[in-house]
């Protein structure tokens, strides 16, 4: 991906007119390029280090390629996006390594404990809450270990319904490699075209087919983690056990500060015979709410189940391809869009699908056909460009996302859209959408359109900030599925309190005594 934008170069483009149009009614719009493209800063590893790393990994696995360092700086939030704009590129690593077995990661990270050099696992590269940015003070330099390589499908075992994956894979390399034996994964988060299987592991990701499939922490069996301290295998003999606590949770989520997953084995399931996506329109965003609270409460749940709020059907942001036009629930009342998907063999889908349109009805929506729901499968992983278009013309663009139970889901919801709108005040547009549901409660995933003024990066952050203190304040987790990363560690010790920090230091300690992996994410 380029290192200002996101995605595929030659799926970029001009604002469209419809967005502009719509945009421009609310919010300036005016020409803001991107800075012309800046040296990336000599590496501060000296020579003899790089030398030690080649001794190591081999002479091609080290990497000092000034375009390519420039693409493993950071992620792609929008402060990510906003500082490589700007010309920013002091989070640059000295260099990058690429691994090609287990191995050499174990090695490398003797070498680099050894020599005090800051270790920064690189999967996709797609991460929005800072984790690919780390403290680098006190460190001999930082290498940003790109698992590229190791995309290999490792292991199959059609029996029992797993396979072993390599960490590089990316999503639609993964589920390629699984169809060739009829099988699939099934895990589609927006930025599933360029993210990698060893970051969803790392990050705990969430994708939009988790009510049917599940969430990416849950289709995992095993994990090989190379650590500094050694290597760590669970999960290789049983899908479950009374072995103690779960060591594969320490794993899940510690977005590279534990170790390096160099191998994620998930549980498989067939590929489905038949797909059908389509829309509800509901009266408000607490009555579709109320309705997929007793689909996830009643088992009956479908594959995808997405609810836009008022402002969300509005724009069409489901939709994105149609943004600017007449909204899909749009038959004189407004109201709010759901999308429902249906996967799996003829039979089941039709069972499936017969029960959820029976209980919908009942509960009050209306069917809009399959035409919204074909529209949302055919471009649910396009959005993403057009913040880049916005970005173009000034407009400040993110997202931000929280999870609660559902009896704290409309406080939660009042609280973080006032938050937002107070900190960036009139003209801002606040989104909010539900696709991913409990039986005992929901995320919620706001989008937030606003002027970027002088200064967009110090404004978006300061509405972070007050977005995530109502959050804490609102009795609700600091994120559902994008991670802790640098930017929401200051907001983990309400979450999980003093000795939960305090257990997340001691793991740490005992796996990277010295402390070089990815210094500065996650623990407070
Ligand atoms: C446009 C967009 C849409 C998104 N949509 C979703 C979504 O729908 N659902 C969702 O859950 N997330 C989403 N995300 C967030 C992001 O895609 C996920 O967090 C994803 O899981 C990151 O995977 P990655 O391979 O890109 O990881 P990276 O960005 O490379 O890394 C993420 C973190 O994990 C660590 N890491 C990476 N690989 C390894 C490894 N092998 N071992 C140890 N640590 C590792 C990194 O050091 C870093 O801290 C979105 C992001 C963007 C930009």
């Amino acid at each position: 991906m380029p290192p200002t934008r996101w995605g595929d170069p030659t799926h970029a483009g001009p604002l469209p007119d419809g967005v502009r149009d719509l945009v421009g009614l609310v919010l300036p719009l005016s020409d803001t390029p991107a800075a012309a493209e800046v040296a990336v800063p000599a590496p501060h590893l000296p020579a003899g280090l790089i030398d030690g790393l080649r001794a190591v990994v081999g002479e091609d696995a080290v990497v000092l390629d000034d375009d390519l360092r420039r693409r493993r700086t950071r992620g792609k939030s929008t402060p990510d996006l906003l500082r490589q704009r700007a010309g920013d590129l002091s989070d640059a690593p000295d260099v990058v390594v690429r691994p090609g077995s287990h191995e050499d990661v174990q090695a490398l990270l003797a070498y680099a404990q050894e020599h005090r050099i800051a270790v920064v696992p690189f999967g996709g590269g797609t991460a929005v809450t800072g984790g690919l940015a780390p403290d680098r003070e006190g460190f001999a330099g930082v290498v940003s270990l790109d698992l590229g390589r190791m995309r290999s499908l490792v292991a199959l075992d059609p029996v029992s319904s797993t396979a072993t994956l390599g960490p590089g894979l990316r999503g639609p390399e993964a589920e390629a490699l699984l169809a060739e034996h009829g099988l699939m994964l099934g895990h589609y988060p927006q930025s599933f075209e360029f993210a990698s299987i060893g970051g969803f592991a790392a990050t705990r990701s969430s994708g939009q087919s988790s009510a049917g499939y599940g969430r990416f922490d849950a289709m995992v069996v095993g994990l090989r983690v190379a650590t500094p301290s050694g290597e760590v295998r669970l999960g290789g003999t049983a899908p479950s056990n009374a072995c103690g606590p779960d060591l594969r949770e320490l794993f899940l989520g510690s977005e590279g500060a534990f170790g390096v997953i160099t191998e994620v084995t998930v549980r498989v399931r067939p590929l489905p015979e038949v797909k059908e996506y389509e829309g509800w329109q509901w009266p408000s965003f607490a009555a579709g709410a109320d309705a997929m609270r007793a689909l996830a409460q009643g088992d009956l749940l479908p594959t995808v189940l997405r609810l836009s709020d008022e402002n969300e059907t509005a724009i069409n942001l489901a939709r994105p391809d149609a943004i600017g036009g007449a909204a899909a629930s749009d038959q004189g009342a407004g109201g709010c869009l759901m999308i429902v998907g249906y996967e799996g063999t003829p039979s089941a889908v039709a069972a499936k699908k017969a029960a959820v349109t029976d209980a919908l009805t009942r509960l009050g929506g209306s069917p809009l056909g399959a035409e919204p729901g074909e529209a949302w499968a055919a471009g649910r992983y396009n959005a993403p460009y057009l913040r880049d278009s916005l970005l173009d013309v000034g407009v400040l663009v993110e997202t931000l996302e929280t999870v609660t139970f559902w009896s704290n889901r409309e406080r939660l919801y009042t609280a973080v859209k006032a938050a937002l709108e107070g900190a960036l005040g009139e003209g801002t547009m606040v989104l909010c959408h539900i696709s991913h549901v409990y039986a005992t409660g929901c995320s919620l995933y706001f989008t937030v359109a606003t002027a970027g003024g002088e200064q967009p990066l110090e404004r978006w952050l300061k509405a972070k900030a007050a977005a995530n203190d109502a959050i804490v304040a609102s009795g609700a987790s600091i994120t559902h599925h994008h991670a802790v990363g640098t930017d929401h560690r200051g907001w983990l010790t309400p979450e999980i309190g003093d000795v939960g920090v305090a257990v997340l230091r001691a793991v740490k300690r005992e796996l990277d005594p010295v402390g070089i992996l990815n210094p500065g994410v996650l623990i407070p």
